[in-house]
């Protein structure tokens, strides 16, 4: 038998004013998946990630995290936003940036515990950055960043992890080096990511799925032409380009295909 879903979203439709950006989403997530979410710019992945964190209430539907309501279930997320702005200069530590990590509402009086430092170190290991904890945060690489910034989201223990576009300001090699630690920590964690990076996710994913406004979730980690042009409306010239949303001719909207 299956196990139970980590994230199960039915029917869900969700927005920001009357138009819908999501529309009658059905996500089925299991434990130890390792989700590739792509899609073309406004395609609504940030939007679903919002919905996943409680970050947007959904318009209808259901969503449920470890079989809770999401205000509940969302504290066994641990979330990777897209870009991290700040000031290089500012004094702060990779281990202080791990420990707001540990930050909650329910923490605002008595924010840290004696227990805490294990906990940061611990997620420090995992990214391989023990070594690095009192180092300035911005004399890191973009790589040792990004690390530092996936160690932030384990320090909670999470099951589940969500990062958006983990590699986009990276370069290739660095790109590789963060796909080879999330295949590491798969063993242990959920993860849905959202990538551009459609090559890099095609290694390293188990399962893909493809969101414009509607998702179309496909039980294979191949991407195939036709999942591409579905989704993204355009027909995409992976080989030559490895670049998404490389319009040809002109696409008919009509001609979405859905699962
Ligand atoms: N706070 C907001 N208020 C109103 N509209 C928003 C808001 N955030 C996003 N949108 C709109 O919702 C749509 C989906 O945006 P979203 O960020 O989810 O797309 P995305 O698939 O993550 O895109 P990208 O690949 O460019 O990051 C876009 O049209 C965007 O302009």
């Amino acid at each position: 038998m299956q196990n139970k879903p980590v994230i199960h979203i039915q029917n869900l439709w969700a927005g920001y004013g009357k138009d819908p950006i999501l529309e009658n989403i059905q996500l089925d997530i299991y434990p130890q998946d390792f989700v590739g979410l792509i899609g073309p710019n406004g395609g609504g992945k940030t939007t679903l990630i919002k919905v996943i964190l409680g970050l947007l209430a959904p318009a209808r539907g259901t969503v449920e995290i470890m079989g809770l309501p999401v205000e509940q279930g969302r504290r066994f997320v641990g979330y990777v936003p897209q870009f991290v702005e700040f000031d290089r200069a500012f004094p702060i530590s990779v281990y202080e940036v791990v420990r707001m990590g540990l930050l909650n509402k329910r923490r605002l009086l008595n924010p840290f515990k004696p227990e805490d430092h294990q906990k940061i170190m611990d997620a420090l290991e995992q990214v391989n950055l023990a070594g690095l904890a009192q180092q300035p945060i911005g004399e890191l690489s973009g790589g040792q960043r990004q690390r530092a910034y996936i160690a932030r989201a384990l320090v909670s223990q999470p099951e589940i992890l969500l990062l958006d576009e983990p590699t986009a300001s990276v370069d290739s090699h660095t790109s590789t080096t963060v796909f080879e630690l999330l295949r590491e920590l798969n063993r242990r964690v959920t993860i849905l990511l959202i990538s551009h990076d459609i090559s890099a996710i095609s290694s390293y994913v188990k399962t893909i799925g493809c969101l414009n406004r509607r998702l179309a979730y496909h039980a294979q980690k191949q991407i195939t032409a036709d999942m591409l042009q579905s989704t993204y409306q355009c027909p995409v010239d992976l080989i030559a380009h490895g670049l998404p949303h490389r319009v040809l001719p002109s696409h008919n909207q009509e001609e979405l295909i859905h699962d």
